[in-house]
């Protein structure tokens, strides 16, 4: 997969692709990511990228010229024969799921673009954003974290990336519910004891067991996720005892 990345800050990607996971899956040639700055498209002598919302208020708006620039050398590098997906990171998008996740994994090439103060001209959006996605409700100062965490949650689903002990395990594992409470060595730490369970190398009530801490879990925190799952008898019947203990 190729991913390219069109911001103003190029240099805070250094970080998180250049370590662990992400840089290996570089290495190794699974995913390659490359960063424009957009600044070095703008055609004004002060290189200026932002400018005065008409009809007036607060803040500054980034202009379209240095961004469409931008965006056509990215897509002529790319060399397509139909327009490439553009993911503009925006608290305006639709929020960013693990489906979605799955979804742009399938993709060859995805184009991110980081807005900066109150966003981009809208003819950008018009003329050239496929995706308009939020990573969820709150504003930062750029889309540069929002593009890191929607390239890391990509990245770990494309074969290979993950080592088969840390392979993922996607929606349909845990079929949309929280995930058990994990434990390792040693079995007894600052007093505290491992659930007997886990001990005991019985691998049918361990699946019981953590199937019940997910179920568990996911009425206490998420509601709202179990709302939509086909759940088994005895399943069901545990939620129905924690709706009456919560009454
Ligand atoms: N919740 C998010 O995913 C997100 C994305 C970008 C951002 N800030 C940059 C920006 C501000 C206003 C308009 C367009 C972009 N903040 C939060």
């Amino acid at each position: 997969m190729k991913v390219r990345i069109l911001t103003l800050f190029p240099e805070m990607f250094n970080g998180p692709f250049g370590t662990s996971i992400l840089k290996k899956a570089q290495e190794k040639e699974l995913i390659d990511i490359q960063c424009f700055n957009i600044r070095d498209f703008a055609l004004n002598k002060h290189k200026k990228v932002d400018d005065y919302p008409f009809g007036g208020g607060a803040g500054m708006v980034m202009t379209p010229q240095p961004i469409f620039d931008c965006h056509h050398h990215v897509t002529q590098m790319l060399n397509l024969n139909e327009p490439c997906k553009t993911i503009y990171l925006s608290p305006k998008g639709s929020t960013f799921t693990q489906e979605k996740a799955m979804e742009l994994a399938k993709e060859e090439q995805l184009i991110f673009l980081c807005g900066h103060y109150e966003g981009i001209d809208q003819r950008i959006i018009d003329e050239l954003v496929t995706d308009e996605i939020s990573i969820g409700d709150y504003v930062l100062t750029g889309g540069e974290l929002p593009a890191m965490v929607i390239v890391d949650a990509i990245t770990r689903l494309i074969p290979g990336v993950l080592s088969t002990e840390a392979s993922y395990e996607d929606e349909s594992f845990h079929c949309g519910l929280l995930e058990y409470p994990h434990y390792t060595r040693p079995r007894a730490f600052n007093g505290l004891e491992v659930p007997s369970v886990l001990l005991s190398g019985n691998h049918k009530d361990i699946d019981m067991w953590r199937r019940k801490q997910s179920i568990e879990l996911t009425f206490e925190r998420r509601p709202d996720l179990l709302k939509g799952l086909q759940l088994k008898k005895n399943e069901a019947q545990w939620v129905a005892e924690l709706s009456k203990k919560k009454e």
